[in-house]
């Protein structure tokens, strides 16, 4: 105590502790030593739950956290020849250095479960987290009600693009394309990238009609600007299918097929378009 805190022996034996520690919570420090006066049983506290009972300077030189010592604490009843409490002794024990660690290992573990669900080069969800977002969507409709659109596009001649200006240029027109749709979607809808050069966007609770605006307004966004990039100035382009779970659909897989049959369409109609699974002609290949 006289180690960590600025007081000395003779200057606290005998005062009253909540004088000394004014920063002490008092109310639930009473509460916790009346228990055990009550209970005649030791009590505890961890770090976890509260990180320290005294303002201690813990004296390392770790940034980040806590400028306070973290302490686990004891509350053990001495009791009199009659087995009645007479004192409670605090035992604090310094936990800081656990404390931190343990606290890393949480922050590492955190960053290494976003890292796990994004695409590097997009810093978009990668495929197999969109993937699971999208089958847990679809689940969740089937079993509670509702609906959900999704959107496939793919960049318009893309090996083109690397082959005429280089793989780092073709890097940059991803990049870019990711950029372009956060400007258009709503916080609810979920975009990844699924493959190479192609990109999946679901979107909550959304009719065909209304998805049918996104998909454009997508392709508009991302076509409507070059990218420009080291002295290249490029136009771009990209073709989009899409359909929804409206009309009596719960598996996402077959969602997935519908939309990457309309977006082969809007390829073969001639690409830098969008097109409805729902209004594909009977006689172009819908299944
Ligand atoms: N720069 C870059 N290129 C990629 C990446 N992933 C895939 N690609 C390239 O994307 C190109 C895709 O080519 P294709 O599948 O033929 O498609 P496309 O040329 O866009 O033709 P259409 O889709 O029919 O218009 C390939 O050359 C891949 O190497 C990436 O992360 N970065």
């Amino acid at each position: 105590m006289e180690v960590h805190s600025d007081f000395s022996e003779n200057e606290i034996i005998g005062k009253n502790f909540f004088e000394c520690f004014k920063n002490i919570p008092q109310k639930w420090l009473e509460r916790k030593i009346n228990s055990v006066f009550l209970l005649n049983h030791e009590s505890y506290t961890s770090w976890e739950q509260r990180p320290y009972l005294l303002q201690f300077s813990h004296g390392r030189s770790v940034t980040g956290h806590l400028g306070f010592m973290y302490q686990n604490c004891n509350f053990t009843p001495i009791c009199n020849q009659d087995n009645e409490v007479e004192y409670v002794c605090i035992t604090i024990k310094d936990m800081t250095d656990i404390a931190i660690s343990t606290m890393q290992l949480k922050e590492a573990c955190t960053e290494l479960e976003r890292i796990s669900s994004i695409d590097g080069l997009t810093q978009l969800y990668n495929r197999a987290h969109w993937e699971k977002a999208f089958a847990n969507e679809v689940e969740r409709i089937d079993r509670y009600g509702g609906k959900v659109s999704l959107i496939i596009f793919d960049m318009d001649y893309f090996k083109s693009i690397n082959d005429n200006n280089g793989h780092l240029f073709g890097d940059q027109v991803l990049k870019e394309v990711a950029n372009r749709c956060k400007n258009v979607l709503r916080s609810v809808d979920v975009i990844g990238r699924y493959g190479g050069e192609e990109f999946v966007v679901f979107l909550p609770e959304t009719n065909i009609q209304e998805t049918a605006l996104v998909a454009e307004k997508l392709r508009k966004n991302i076509c409507d600007t070059p990218v420009y990039y080291e002295d290249i100035t490029l136009p771009i382009s990209i073709s989009a299918g899409f359909t929804t779970s409206a009309v009596e659909c719960n598996d996402f897989e077959k969602l997935l097929r519908q939309a990457d049959i309309a977006l082969y369409q809007a390829k073969a109609r001639g690409r830098n378009q969008c097109v409805n699974y729902l209004k594909l002609p009977v006689e172009e290949p819908k299944e």
